[in-house]
This record gives C-alpha cells, structure tokens and sequence, in this order.
C-alpha cells in the first residue's frame, strides 16, 4: 500500500478546491482502441444460458432489511419500457435470474443494496436494468454542449476489462434509446476518453483512478448524480481501494448517501468490508443473499491436485492436452509467472496467451481478443482477470498457483460455470506453500456439495486453529452482519480486507 501511495502525486487546489491524489502518470499513455463495432448482431452477440439455468430457482434467496419490495418473475413484471425491453430479449434474456428477480425491483423501489450473489448468474443486469429503465422514464437524454459532463449513474469496477465488459453491457441495453454510456479507464489516450466524454454521459462506467482523475480536471461533476454502484463491492472496498472510494464519495458535489442510491453487488463479502460497506450505504439498506454469500458456483466441478513446486508443469501440459482448444484460463500468482508460463506452453506448442499489469492495454485487449475468438485457447493470467470477466465457453480453470486468498479462488473458478453452463477448475495444491487455505477449500467445497479430497480434509484438520471447525456449516448462510451481530460465510475463513500480495502489485486500472 506504500508503495502505491508513493507512487501517487499530489494534485492540489488549482482545479479542484478538494485535495486529490492522482496515480503518478509516467510517459504518456496514447493507446486509443479501435472504434466500436455498431452492428446489432456484434452489440446483442451472447451465449446460451445452460442446462443448470433452471436449477437458480431453487436456491435459496434471503433478503434482509425492513420492508422489501416483492419479487418479480418475469421481465415483465419488471415493467421495462419498450425499447429496454426489446434489448433485453435481444440479449437473449428469457427469465430473470434470482439476483435479478429480487434486485431489479429493490432498486426500482428506490432502495439502497448490497446483493451477494454466485458468480456468472446476472449481477450485471440485475443492477444495469432498473438503472436504465428509471433514467429512460424520466427521458433523459445526453448532452454534447456541456464541457463537464454530469452522469446520472456512476459504476465503478475495480479492472479496466471488466469496466469495459460492463459498459458494453449498458451500451447494449441501452441501445436505439437517449441515453449514453461513456467508458473510463487507464491505459488508453485521456484525449481520447475526454472527447468521448463530451459527446453526452449519462451512466459513466470508469476504473477509480481515471475516473477521479476526470473528476479532477473538472471533466466530471456529480450533481446530477443519482446512481453510485459499486461493482466487485468488496475489492472496491478492501485496503487497495477503499482511500479512492472514500474520496469520491467525498468528492465536491457529490450527494450524500441519503440523497443518492448506493448499489453493492458482488459474489463474496467479508465480515470487516460488510461492516464498512455501512458507511457509503443508507441505514435501511437491503441485504440481498442468494444461496451461501461467498460460496462457490456449483455448476463448476472442482478439483484438488497435491502437487509439488516441480512437478506443476508437467501436471499442467497433462491437463492441457486433454482440454486440447477448449478455452482454459490458467491463474499464476504474479505477472513474472505469467510470462514464464505463457512462454513455455508457447513452446510445447500450446497456443497461449496471456494478461497481468505489466503488459500495455494494448497487449491486454489483443490478448483477450485472441481468448475469446479462440486463436489462443490458453490464457495465462493473474488475478486481474479473476474476477466478473465473462468470456464464452470457458470450460476449464486451473489454478496453477493457488491464490492466498480465498475469495479470489471462489472469483477465479467463476470464470467457467457461468449462467447455467458447467465447468470444470483444477487447483494445484502444494502443501508447503498452500496449507493455510485447506479450511477455507474444504467448506467451499462442501458448500458447493463438491467431492473433498482425504489429503485435504487431513490438511485442514491439522492446520493450525481448527477448534470448532466444522466444515460443511449451514447449507444457506443468512449473512447480513446486522442481523447476525457477527459473520458466517460460506467460506470465507481467509478472507479478509487486505488484498494479496500479488494482487498488490498488480496494475489493477
Ligand atoms: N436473465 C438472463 N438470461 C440469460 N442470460 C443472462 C441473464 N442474466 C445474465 N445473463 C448472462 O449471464 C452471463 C453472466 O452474467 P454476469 O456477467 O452479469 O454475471 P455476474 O453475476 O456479474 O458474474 P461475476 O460474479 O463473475 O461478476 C452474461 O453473459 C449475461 O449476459
């Protein structure tokens, strides 16, 4: 955290009365992406939903708080004006999802959230819906005339690709209508960013740093502001970025958290950032939970390999001859492993590729370009893609390196198993390196009623601090810390506030 305070500047009050710190900018970034695709059949491209899509009615969905609106069940219900529900059945979209089904009318009642849900099953549009449908409703539209842009909704996500996953997902929603999303993040041209700006913002998706920066240079105000969501909540909130988080919410302009609507979603959330989500949520906010909060997907298989240091490369070309070009995300601890990684799997003629904070955002996005279209079935990354990335037919994960942390496993598995489809994750657990997650792995996977390994179980038993262990817990974990006075997760034994190690290092935005 030092390092990364040292390395911010101090931009004082000449355009700003407020103090802002500004990441240090180096040489100048002028990487500007090729332009948009704009034909519908690219805008509206989706998966198919899979044979588990079904199975989310029968998770359990607990929601917390005093008087929340009733559920919908269809999209219908959800009341959407016709051009928003056009878009949404030419995503694909038949049936809402349980985050969906109680998340969109939450929101649309005007109530502040913070929604739990597995990863893959539409948290996106769960939140991106009523955001839409409120703003269309009350007709507003973009301007172009303004030299300050001032959104009506902010979404911050804590990854440049996954911010832009999910502005395309508001272009796509929003599209034929007025309202505009704008996209800001590091790596790409701020000429460029700033002349898109001002062509009209209303929902502004950005990474914190450029998004403060924007706010900085006066390109930003927040009056108009309506909407803040917080996607990722918890990363958003944890040691990396809660100071930025902190500083936009105290950002000159910006509504108090009565007079806005804060929207927190993510798959895993500790006790301690629950506790400080307080802070940036109304007191009456509405806890949303579907199935155990911080449990994995289900629809991924998982599986536990004891490894050696030595002999993971060797387990790995196995592995990845048998997956052969089914697409396979490899996750490596630190960006030095992903290169090495990505360059002996070259060797063996695998075709890989690979993405961590030290490449340009040019190499990111041809990276993940080459993933997603298949030219590389192999992708090497470290953890700044484990989280929300959605990227078809993703059938295997492999955890090269396990991570520290816990939540990033459930985060990096997620990456397969996604909106009913299944998948499959392997993890290769060196003991000398990976006992302090053994508790952590043997409740995940006994949450997500997955087969646990002897070894394993023998690991977490031993592992130091085991009294009243108990690993299969409650198959539904109601884990709103107000009402629990405490916090019971499904897994969440090593989660925790501090990002890991190798999460600190990383070029996140
Ligand atoms: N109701 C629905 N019907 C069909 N497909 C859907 C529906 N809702 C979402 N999807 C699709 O499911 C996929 C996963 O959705 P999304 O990325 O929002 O998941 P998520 O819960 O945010 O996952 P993560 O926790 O990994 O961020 C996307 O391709 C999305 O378009």
């Amino acid at each position: 955290k030092e390092k990364q305070i040292s390395a911010c500047r101090y931009v004082g009050w000449i355009t700003n009365p407020y103090p802002v710190f500004l990441p240090s900018r180096g040489p100048k970034v002028t990487y500007v992406p090729p332009p948009l695709p704009e034909d519908e059949d690219t805008i509206f491209a989706h998966y198919a939903s899979g044979i588990n899509f079904n199975k989310y009615d029968d998770i359990l969905v607990d929601v917390s708080g005093l008087n929340p609106p009733q559920a919908i069940y269809t999209f219908k219900e959800a009341c959407l004006c016709e051009s928003l529900e056009r878009n949404v059945a030419k995503s694909g979209y038949v049936k809402p999802t349980p985050v969906q089904k109680h998340g969109i009318p939450i929101i649309a009642a005007g109530r502040d959230i913070m929604a739990c849900a597995q990863t893959g099953s539409g948290k996106t549009a769960a939140f991106l819906l009523p955001i839409l449908q409120k703003l269309m409703a009350d007709g507003v539209a973009a301007s172009s005339f303004s030299e300050q842009q001032e959104p009506e909704a902010i979404i911050v996500a804590p990854t440049r690709e996954l911010i832009n996953q999910i502005f395309l997902e508001a272009r796509k929603f929003a599209h034929g209508t007025c309202v505009r999303p704008v996209v800001l993040y590091g790596g790409i041209s701020t000429g460029h960013q700033i002349r898109d700006l001002l062509r009209g913002c209303n929902v502004l998706c950005g990474t914190p740093g450029r998004l403060m920066d924007m706010i900085g240079r006066g390109k930003v105000g927040l009056t108009k502001l309506r909407y803040l969501v917080m996607d990722e909540a918890d990363r958003m909130l944890d040691m990396g970025f809660e100071p930025e988080m902190r500083r936009l919410v105290g950002s000159p302009g910006m509504p108090s958290k009565e007079e806005r609507q804060t929207l927190m979603f993510s798959a895993t959330y500790p006790e301690d950032i629950q506790r400080m989500a307080g802070d940036f949520l109304k007191k009456d906010y509405l806890f949303l939970a579907v199935g155990v909060v911080g449990g994995a997907c289900s629809d991924v298989e998982q599986k536990l390999v004891q490894v050696t240091k030595f002999s993971k490369r060797d387990q790995l070309l196995d592995i990845l001859k048998n997956t052969g070009t089914e697409r396979t995300m490899v996750f490596v601890e630190t960006k030095r492993q992903a290169d090495f990684i990505a360059a002996f799997l070259c060797q063996e003629n695998v075709a890989t590729t690979s993405i961590h904070g030290d490449r340009e955002q040019r190499e990111r996005e041809q990276a993940l370009g080459d993933f997603r279209s298949g030219k590389c079935p192999v992708l090497v990354a470290t953890s700044v893609a484990a989280r929300g990335l959605d990227i078809k037919d993703v059938q295997h994960v492999v955890n090269f390196d396990l991570p520290n942390n816990i939540d990033d496993y459930v985060h990096r598995i997620g990456r397969t198993g996604r909106c009913g489809n299944t998948g499959q994750a392997v993890s290769f657990y060196d003991p000398e390196q990976d006992n302090q997650l053994a508790r952590s792995l043997v409740k995940i996977l006994c949450s997500a009623q997955q087969e646990v390994p002897s070894w394993l179980e023998q690991s977490a038993l031993g592992a130091h601090g085991t009294s009243g262990f108990n690993p299969v817990g409650r198959v539904f974990a109601s884990t709103d810390s107000r009402k629990t006075g405490g916090f019971q997760s499904g897994g969440s034994d090593q989660s925790s506030a501090a990002p890991s190690a190798a999460a600190d290092e990383e070029e996140w935005e």
